[in-house]
């Protein structure tokens, strides 16, 4: 009896320090979007946690990792391959730069090239994907050609349509982001629980969108502005700004600011205005995204290896830490 009474205060204290091992590298890991353990350490020591809590049930607490409601903690969101690939943008960080890229594709093209020109939202990529418009799956950039399956999760963002008013096949991508009201909120929440405060939005949009528990996901006033339309000549469309207001046609978010520019001057003004307006802005932002506006033309230059040739993001000087 002496020697089960030792064993078992053995093991309340390990299972103490695992749940708060666990817990830690959760919240690091889930929260931050800033993993600080290998998924096996973590798999292993919840292992451990499991068969403790299974060998002496009272030791089992509410706050252990293994009573979190939802998925398991552990392991990774299920895969989901990008037929075609999300990929990432070139960019520059000067207006003369931005002048040379325009001019250099111009050059190859015997026409006069429009431009569309966006908001670069400062959130994470995300694809939506409908089946006779009904949304059948979210998923992340991941690499660009495998991502992350958060589709329960994207059921809880208010801005993303569940259902489409025609019933299409359709992808369309965009970005999801934690508007800054929801991001300052959030963080002073944190804050007040003693839990770890995101470093900047993008983080906590990460962070929030790539939960196993989406009911973390419901609670974190997520938002989105979809940009491209997959396969945008099924659906008749032939410019990149006709496919934003088809979008928005569709009920999804799209940015407002959208303007088609014939020339780099028009552009720069774009520019302009949105820097001036960019503290007053809902959501971050990190630059200016300049596109050939003509679809057709965008298949025409394709893309390297790694980027199209017909976008280009214009990134801002990196903002001084505001104390
Ligand atoms: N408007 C856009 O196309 C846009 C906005 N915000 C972003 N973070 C990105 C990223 C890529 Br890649 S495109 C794009």
């Amino acid at each position: 009896a002496e020697q089960a009474k030792n064993d078992h205060e053995v093991a309340a204290a390990k299972v103490r320090d695992l749940v708060t091992q666990l817990n830690g590298w959760r919240t690091q890991y889930y929260d931050q979007d800033a993993p600080t353990v290998e998924d096996h350490v973590y798999d292993e020591t919840y292992r451990q946690l499991q068969d403790l809590e299974a060998a002496y049930p009272d030791l089992i607490t509410p706050e252990s990792p293994t009573q979190a409601v939802g998925g398991t903690p552990s392991g990774d969101l299920p895969k989901v391959p990008h037929p075609i690939p999300m990929l990432s943008m070139g960019d520059v960080f000067s207006l003369t730069e931005l002048k040379d890229w325009a001019q250099r594709l111009e050059a190859g093209v015997d026409t006069p090239v429009a431009y569309n020109v966006e908001l670069k939202i400062d959130g994470l990529s995300l694809s939506l994907v409908y089946e006779q418009g009904r949304l059948v799956q979210g998923s992340t950039r991941g690499n660009g050609r495998i991502g992350e399956d958060v589709t329960a999760n994207v059921r809880t963002i208010a801005s993303v349509p569940q259902t489409l008013p025609e019933p299409l096949d359709i992808e369309v991508r965009g970005e999801c982001y934690m508007p800054k009201a929801a991001f300052a909120t959030l963080n002073a929440q944190r804050e007040a629980d003693g839990a770890p405060t995101f470093a900047n939005p993008r983080n906590a949009a990460a962070g929030s969108l790539r939960q196993l528990d989406s009911k973390v996901t419901a609670s974190r006033q997520l938002d989105t502005f979809m940009y491209t339309v997959i396969d945008p000549e099924r659906f008749g469309i032939a410019t990149q700004h006709e496919a934003l207001a088809f979008m928005a046609r569709l009920g999804f978010a799209t940015n407002p600011t959208a303007i088609v520019a014939e020339d780099l001057n028009t552009i720069d003004d774009y520019i302009t205005a949105q820097t001036a307006d960019r503290d007053s802005l809902a959501y971050g932002i990190d630059g200016i995204v300049v596109k050939v506006n003509d679809l057709a033309l965008q298949e025409e230059l394709g893309n390297t290896v790694k980027v199209p040739r017909w976008e280009i993001a214009y990134k801002f000087p990196a903002e001084i830490a505001k104390t």
